[in-house]
């Protein structure tokens, strides 16, 4: 992210980030309610322009483009980088055809079942579903709904999976099986994770940006480096102060 600022309407959600992610590892956004994670997440696939009135300035560099250039289709932007959101969110249909039907749209023409098998192998879901794959989606617990999103999200072979808050709406046992799952797929996918637990940024992230309100009300970020030099010696007192847990 270069220079990126986000608004919604005349008001300043986000000011002035700059931002490099780093590829094949995991990296949390972190900070306090309202300090723009959500926001800033959804600049990374163009997510924001589905928000009647949001507008964003500066640049997305993805490959070295701007992904916000006219020239570029955020359809494929958003195959390339998926996304994962709070609240599991499966089609109400089978667990085969929540895999099925992304690949098909985007043009997949090779094998179906070892597409579906592959994604929910990688999903770690495998072994639960796979003799129940014509199940509706919707019978499957919360934590297994999530990982069906994490495989239909890796069945179209994005480069980069966004993961806004995926295990708020868990319990802690579902929680760790995702964060299991986090670090295995970081192998072969860079992630990009919105959390408000620090424990969880501390336990799955390679690295961690923090962010905060301005006194303006923009979300800013304050401090960025290696989650372990994040949370054990921040440079920004308001860093310290967060992890801390003397605000927010
Ligand atoms: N669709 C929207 N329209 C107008 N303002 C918005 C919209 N979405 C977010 N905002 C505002 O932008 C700012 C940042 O919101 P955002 O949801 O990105 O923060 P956040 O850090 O993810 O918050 P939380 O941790 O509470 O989810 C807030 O002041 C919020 O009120």
């Amino acid at each position: 992210m270069r220079n990126v600022n986000v608004y919604y309407g005349a008001f300043r959600a986000v000011k002035d980030v700059n931002l490099q992610i780093e590829a094949r590892k995991i990296t949390a956004i972190i900070g306090p309610s309202g300090c723009g994670k959500s926001t800033v997440i959804r600049c990374f696939n163009r997510m924001n322009e589905l928000i009647p009135g949001a507008r964003l300035t500066g640049e997305v560099l993805f490959h070295g483009k701007n992904i916000y250039d006219p020239d570029v289709d955020p359809v494929q932007v958003r195959r390339l980088i998926g996304m994962v959101f709070q609240k599991p969110n499966p089609f109400p249909k089978s667990i085969y055809e929540n895999i099925a039907w992304g690949a098909r749209i985007n043009g997949y023409r090779g094998n179906m079942d070892e597409l579906v098998e592959e994604s929910l192998r990688q999903a770690a879901l495998w072994d639960e579903v796979k003799d129940d794959l014509h199940k509706n989606a919707l019978a499957l617990s919360g934590g297994q709904q999530q990982r069906l999103c994490i495989a239909r999200t890796i069945a179209v072979k994005p480069e980069i999976i966004l993961m806004d808050e995926p295990c708020s709406a868990l319990d802690p046992i579902a929680t760790l099986k995702i964060e299991d799952l986090m670090r295995e797929l970081a192998r072969d996918y860079t992630i990009i994770i919105v959390t408000h637990n620090m424990q969880q940024a501390a336990r799955v992230s390679d690295y961690t940006a923090f962010f905060t309100v301005d006194e303006d009300r923009a979300g800013i970020m304050v401090e960025y480096g290696p989650t372990n030099q994040i949370f054990t010696r921040p440079r920004d007192r308001r860093t310290e102060d967060y992890i801390t847990g003397r605000f927010g």
